[in-house]
């Protein structure tokens, strides 16, 4: 991770906004990272408050299933600093001199205390595998006692048993959500901590600055020329471009072939998030499509990661900050009304940040009706399978600010069977928020 963050997933917005520039608010203090004033290994004037960027930390795993962990300290204080484990008995491990190295054995949930030699606490500080430790104050741990698992009603299995079969590390986020006692987890449920950019392993920095995506349509025929028989530049303000034969027949079969039909589900909407970060899904009439995610294995598939190499390449952003392939199936008469692919409220405050950009894939093609239509813009696509087609959510000179001309909705099948799919392509990377449960998404 780096060690000179942001504390807050808004920095980015904030500083498009201006902010750094105004002194007379201390986002600069808050958005080091955003505001450009980190400097090479040191710490922002908000972490060395919090005694926070003071540990410099390298985990690396032991085949006994713990951890090794060698720390570099600069914590204030003088003299020497104990470290000790906060457990039941509190077990002295250790001295270390100011500005030393430290090197120890150590497991996933322990907590550390580094006391100067007044016995004055300095730092609390917790282990947790593939994430940096938090600067844990008492109350903070004391709410950790009270921490249970919630297993739910339908699951054919219980926390022990996912926890056997490595859950808590291939899905930490779900895990955390549900079974954060049995995870050692407990310390992250609340979605502030467990999502804040800067404490997720991921880059911190956005895939656009301010212009970059106007740049990056300029060339686009350019770029994709070799995928595709025929790029058309449907509109310029705002971009909107389609691609011919963009995905192919095979691919489009090997694809669908890995969705059961059991997967495809009646499209949700998301419903309000609780104190953890989940949201209920709720059917609703805005969209009477099925859908279904490429999860798993369909990642897996020869085509799938062609198809998504082919779109990183033509749009210049790589592919962990796309979403899931979602599949979608529209029957006689169904539709979704008109929207916008962008939630302005709630996903700059997310780590992976906003959609930038929807690229649509057509996998059929329609007799009659299922067109894509731009209502601010009155342009309408027609359906044909292998087209391509991509619109941005954003705006190029603020990428974080919704660009409210993409509306669009999809007109209602009136002959034949749709089937597309939805590339959606995030500010900020998605796969890594995505796995800790930071994306929103856990009951689609
Ligand atoms: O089916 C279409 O043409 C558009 C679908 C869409 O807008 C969406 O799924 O967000
Ligand atoms: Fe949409």
């Amino acid at each position: 991770y780096e060690r000179c963050g942001d504390t807050d997933n808004n920095c980015y917005k904030w500083a498009l906004e201006g902010g750094c520039e105004n002194s007379s608010d201390s986002i600069e203090i808050y958005c080091p990272l955003s505001c450009g004033s980190c400097e090479p290994h040191s710490c922002s004037a908000q972490e060395a408050n919090e005694d926070f960027c003071t540990m410099d930390l390298e985990l690396r795993d032991e085949e006994n299933g713990g951890m090794h962990c060698t720390f570099w300290h600069n914590l204030p204080g003088r003299g020497p600093i104990n470290v000790s484990f906060l457990s039941e008995v509190e077990t002295h491990v250790g001295v270390i001199k100011l500005q030393g190295a430290f090197s120890m054995h150590t497991y996933e949930d322990h907590v550390f205390r580094f006391r100067d030699a007044g016995g004055e606490i300095l730092a609390t500080l917790r282990m947790v595998k593939s994430r940096i430790v938090l600067n844990l104050d008492d109350d903070f741990i004391a709410s950790l006692t009270n921490c249970v698992d919630r297993p739910q009603e339908h699951w054919d299995k219980t926390c022990d048993i996912w926890a056997k079969e490595e859950q808590c590390v291939r899905n930490p986020g779900f895990m955390t959500v549900f079974c954060a006692k049995t995870c050692h987890t407990c310390h992250l449920r609340e979605e502030d901590l467990r999502c804040a950019r800067r404490y997720l392993p991921m880059s911190q920095k956005p895939v656009l600055q301010r212009g970059d995506m106007d740049q990056m349509f300029q060339d686009i025929k350019d770029r994709a020329q070799k995928y595709s028989s025929n790029v058309q530049i449907l509109s310029r303000s705002p971009w909107i471009v389609a691609f011919e034969g963009i995905i192919l027949e095979e691919e489009i079969a090997e694809l669908l072939a890995a969705q059961g039909q059991e997967n495809f589900r009646r499209s949700k909407d998301q419903g309000d998030p609780d104190s953890f970060g989940l949201m209920k899904a709720i059917v609703s009439s805005n969209r009477t499509s099925q859908s279904a995610w490429c999860q798993d294995t369909c990642k897996e598939l020869p085509s799938y990661i062609a198809v998504t190499d082919r779109i990183a390449k033509i749009i210049q952003v790589p592919t962990d900050h796309f979403e899931s392939m979602q599949f979608l199936k529209y029957n006689v008469g169904d539709y979704y009304v008109k929207h916008h692919d962008m939630n302005e409220e709630k996903d700059n405050d997310r780590a992976c940040g906003p959609r930038i950009y929807t690229f649509f894939l057509y996998l059929s093609d329609v007799e009659e009706g299922g067109e894509t239509y731009f209502n601010q813009l009155n342009i309408s696509v027609k359906p044909r399978k292998g087209l391509g087609l991509l619109w941005p959510s954003v705006l190029s000179e603020n990428p974080t600010v919704r660009d409210d001309r993409t509306m669009h909705e999809a007109k209602a099948v009136l002959r034949g069977l749709k089937v597309a799919a939805n590339v959606w392509v995030h500010l900020f990377s998605y796969e890594i928020p995505n796995l800790w449960a930071c994306t929103g998404g856990l009951y689609r």
